[in-house]
């Protein structure tokens, strides 16, 4: 089997957070070597967009802004989708994600719905009516579902780019009763912390895995580095304790994106401002290189 071309896309957006430091996440880990890293001979890696928002200051102002940056994030995650690349886009902040499942939503629209692996500590389910900060990273999961915002949910003229029964969210432990009771409503599949405790981030995605790929053309997986404990990814703008351990989510993630109908992936909110040690950023490289290997084991590449 032939992998995919690995096309990185930056999500330059820090105006859907609090702390916009994460505008900057995607260009430090470029700068860092993210792309080589991720390089083999058989599985090309490289940057092949870099899209910026324009900066903001009111609530008001940031939600356009986000719904701009929207329009041509997904623009450039089209762009890869087309030529046959995985795209795998780097945040950023969270609302990124409406630009890219946007995009994967509406690529795949003739063959049917697209499901969602949403990993976070966070529901980000508000819509403007319950926030209480009005930040758009707070948002991106209720517009995906077709409520809130129409700047965000009404992208390609449609709603509802995941279906509640194709979306599952994982390690969720910090949010609010209003996004809460959406979800609840709208009967969406949370695995909070206590039960990814329980039984294992593993056990938790290889369920996940299963509903998304349940009646859907394809799935992805959107992964926001504060579901992982504070200790493993100090760098980001809304870290939460008694996360997920980093080493229980590379063995959960490995392979990931070669599992059948992988779509796309997404890796929010490094905030690299915030980081210790580059103790995030390496932890970004990690999960990226577990969830997109190449059909090449080491030991091949190593005698080729
Ligand atoms: N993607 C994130 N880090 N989201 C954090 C959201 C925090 C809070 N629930 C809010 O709406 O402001
Ligand atoms: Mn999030």
């Amino acid at each position: 089997m032939q992998d995919k071309a690995l096309a990185l896309i930056g999500a330059e957006v820090g105006e859907g957070a609090s702390d916009p430091g994460c505008k900057w996440g995607a260009r430090a880990l470029r700068e860092r070597g993210l792309a080589e890293f991720l390089a083999r001979p058989e599985r090309p890696a490289g940057w092949s967009s870099m899209v910026r928002a324009r900066s903001a200051q009111s609530a008001a102002e940031r939600l356009d802004a986000v719904a701009a940056f929207s329009s041509r994030l997904a623009q450039a995650v089209t762009r890869a989708l087309r030529r046959g690349d995985l795209p795998v886009v780097i945040g950023g902040d969270h609302s990124c994600a409406v630009g890219t499942w946007s995009a994967v939503a509406q690529a795949h629209r003739p063959g049917g719905p697209i499901g969602l692996i949403w990993v976070d500590a966070h529901l980000d389910a508000h819509t403007p009516a319950t926030s209480h900060t009005q930040a758009p990273h707070g948002m991106p999961v209720a517009a995906l579902l077709g409520h809130g915002a129409s700047a965000l949910a009404g992208l390609y003229g449609w709603l509802g780019k995941i279906r509640p029964e194709h979306l599952v969210i994982v390690g969720a432990r910090s949010y609010e009763a209003g996004e809460k009771a959406l979800l609840e409503r709208l009967g969406v599949r949370i695995m909070y912390m206590p039960e990814v405790q329980r039984r294992g981030f593993g056990a938790c995605m290889e369920e996940a895995m299963q509903r998304v790929r349940r009646a859907t053309s394809a799935w992805g997986l959107s992964f926001d580095l504060d579901a992982l404990d504070p200790v493993d990814a100090p760098g980001t703008g809304t870290p939460v304790e008694s996360g997920i351990g980093l080493q229980a989510a590379l063995d959960a993630l490995r392979d990931c994106a070669r599992q059948p109908g992988c779509a796309a992936l997404e890796l929010v909110e490094y905030n690299p401002a915030h980081d210790v040690d580059g103790r995030t950023a390496l932890a970004s490289f990690a999960l990226l290189d577990a969830a997109t290997p190449s059909s090449t084991a080491p030991l091949q590449r190593l005698v080729a």
